[in-house]
């Protein structure tokens, strides 16, 4: 495994949990998840969009702040795989979509100041699946709060991300996850385990599972 610090990320219902757990547990690794149930503002803002967009923005960014900075300073990291299930950075790409342009460049001022202070991944893996697979699996979890979220939010999330990381030219794993089933299906998994014996170039690497 070349990796030392690997991040998945994916637009909604993508699959990024499941695939950091199976990861984490064939690497011993130590894995970072994100808390967002822990989010008070997140069922309001599903309801009201406009009236909570803002405080459900900066409640991510302190949480995920807090987590990673703890987790990532301790001693130890670069003795042991770590696994998150997102990127800092996903704070900024959900609140370009979701807050008015003056509150977004105040967003982003912060943003910029509390990015620097985290260690950044080595590896991104990012699952890319339509919007009508991303519906399937929010339907079948059956979150309450996520049940009517629209089809073209998630397409804009998944613009979001995707320009993002090409324009950034991030070290990216990108999964057409179309027909991911990382949990009963072995050939999945090891796709993307013989792909991390590997070493890749900056910039998007395409993997497809059959
Ligand atoms: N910055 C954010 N702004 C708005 N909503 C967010 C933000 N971050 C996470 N969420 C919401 O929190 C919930 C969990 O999202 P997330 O995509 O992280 O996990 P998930 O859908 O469980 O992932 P997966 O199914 O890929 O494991 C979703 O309803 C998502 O829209």
């Amino acid at each position: 495994m070349k990796y030392n610090f690997i991040t998945i990320e994916g637009n909604i219902g993508a699959g990024k949990t499941t695939l950091a757990h199976l990861l984490a547990k064939r690497f011993n690794a130590r894995l970072i998840l994100e808390e967002f149930a822990d989010n008070p503002f997140l069922p309001k803002f599903y309801e009201n969009p406009q009236q909570y967009a803002f405080p459900l923005e900066l409640f991510f960014m302190a949480e995920r702040f807090k987590q990673l900075k703890e987790l990532l300073q301790q001693k130890d990291l670069f003795q042991n795989v770590t696994i998150s299930d997102y990127l800092f950075t996903k704070c900024l790409l959900f609140a370009k979509v979701n807050l008015p342009d003056d509150e977004f460049r105040l967003y982003q001022r912060l943003f910029e100041i509390i990015h620097q202070q985290l260690i950044q991944p080595d590896l991104l893996i990012y699952l890319h699946a339509p919007v009508k697979k991303l519906q399937e699996n929010i339907r079948r979890r059956n979150r309450p709060y996520e049940q009517a979220i629209p089809n073209e939010y998630l397409f804009n999330i998944q613009e979001t991300y995707t320009h993002y990381i090409k324009q950034h030219d991030i070290k990216t794993l990108f999964i057409d996850a179309s027909n991911a089933d990382f949990l009963s299906n072995d050939i999945h998994l090891n796709i993307i385990l013989d792909a991390l014996d590997k070493d890749y170039d900056d910039g998007q690497h395409y993997l497809t599972l059959p």
